[in-house]
């Protein structure tokens, strides 16, 4: 994993966009920062400005008034190839060039930057490793010969070709089913955890935005920022109606997507023993702690089964009392996961270290907790609120 991020920053400054023969600006006086190697997401309404927003930083789109540095140099000043180098641009339903194959499609902007034959055609096979496409099979297809999901990631690799430090993606799932665009999502956070690239991303999507984001605009008309913060902040703490109503029903629940078990105080406090205990120990010191529940273990620690203390004196084996153990979230479940095995288990879950070995449980209270917390965490000072 790269240590330091090889995305560069990107500063909007005063930027507007005046379409000729428009009375309104689509973009008004727009500033933001946004920061190496983090992927920030425009969201809002359609027709607020996002796409003008986001092609003006790759010069698609010319603005009328202000200033766009990368890494402190003004785009303005950039020629097509430097442009190129500097940025890659991903679009819903990929725009690949349908006459070409998929590796022509993946070496364009190579090719346009003069590299020679070989070095192309490495860089083409590396990038599909990279997207999960195997060279051998997907190469020479054209774009027809794709699914969906396939052509977004040759989109994807196209846009990485040349290495650029920076990644325009204008709404790069919109086009492909819920499960494939999850898979995607996967896919690009798996990425940018080696790439570090600084990604602008555009999406209507407020929960793929939650996902994906380091930090989310949500942008008003005119892309006027209503609020330019962490997901965790957003969902926390939404800035005005016009942000809470993006962020829609819910907010509770969606924040639970952002904490993981590990990060919360769970309980290791269960008497918890392994299979082989006589009953009459497991009683014992189930009457010393007071429980009504225990936990049965397999010799790696492993949670077999669930007993009440009134299971016990007619069982016969620890490996045949009480009921199995149900659902059970890992160290690295999230605690909407662990709020799903709360609620199926119908009291505490069952939490696991990384060899599925017991190492505590979680119940409601922990997860209301976290929501308590990540609220006032999110309260902005002086507010009044506690
Ligand atoms: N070439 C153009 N000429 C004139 N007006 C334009 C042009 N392109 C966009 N606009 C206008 O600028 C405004 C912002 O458009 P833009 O495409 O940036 O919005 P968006 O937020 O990306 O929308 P969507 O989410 O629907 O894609 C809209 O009112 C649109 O009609």
């Amino acid at each position: 994993m790269a240590d330091k991020p090889s995305g560069a920053e990107i500063q909007l400054e005063h930027v507007t966009k005046r379409y000729p023969g428009s009375s309104e600006p689509a973009v008004a006086d727009v500033s933001m920062t946004i920061p190496a190697g983090k992927i920030v997401i425009l969201v809002g309404p359609s027709g607020c400005g996002k796409t003008t927003t986001m092609r003006m930083i790759n010069r698609l789109i010319e603005p009328t008034s202000g200033r766009i540095t990368i890494g402190g140099e003004d785009v303005h000043a950039l020629n097509g190839d430097a442009l190129r180098r500097k940025i890659g641009y991903a679009i819903q339903q990929a725009g690949l060039f349908p006459h070409f194959t998929v590796a022509q499609n993946i070496g364009v902007v190579p090719g346009l930057l003069k590299w020679d034959r070989k070095r192309i055609r490495d860089r083409v096979d590396e990038l599909m490793d990279l997207v999960g496409l195997e060279p051998a099979e997907f190469r020479d297809r054209y774009p027809r010969q794709l699914s969906g999901g396939q052509q977004q990631r040759v989109g994807v690799a196209r846009a990485l070709a040349a290495d650029p430090p920076v990644l325009l993606m204008d709404e790069p799932f919109g086009a492909v089913d819920p499960i494939t665009r999850g898979n995607l999502q996967d896919e690009l956070l798996r990425l940018q955890a080696d790439l570090r690239k600084t990604i602008v991303f555009v999406t209507h999507d407020f929960d793929e935005a939650v996902k994906l984001g380091d930090k989310i605009a949500v942008l008003g008309d005119r892309s006027s920022i209503q609020q330019y913060d962490t997901p965790e902040a957003i969902l926390a703490n939404p800035a005005n109606d016009m942000v809470a109503g993006f962020v829609g029903a819910g907010a509770s629940l969606k924040q639970l997507t952002l904490r993981r078990v590990r990060d919360v105080t769970y309980s290791d406090g269960i008497v918890a023993m392994p299979v082989d205990t006589p009953i009459a120990d497991l009683r014992k010191l189930m009457a010393e702690k007071g429980e009504t529940y225990g936990l049965v273990l397999d010799r790696r620690r492993r949670p077999l089964r669930w007993v009440h203390v009134r299971e016990l004196p007619t069982a016969t084996s620890l490996a045949t009392a009480g009921r199995p153990v149900g659902d059970s979230v890992s160290t690295q479940s999230t605690l909407q996961d662990a709020l799903e095995a709360i609620l199926a288990e119908g009291g505490n879950a069952v939490v696991t270290g990384s060899r599925g070995e017991y190492v505590g449980t979680i119940d409601i209270t922990t997860v209301t907790d976290a929501i308590q917390q990540l609220r006032t965490e999110h309260v902005e000072p002086g507010s009044g609120e506690s």
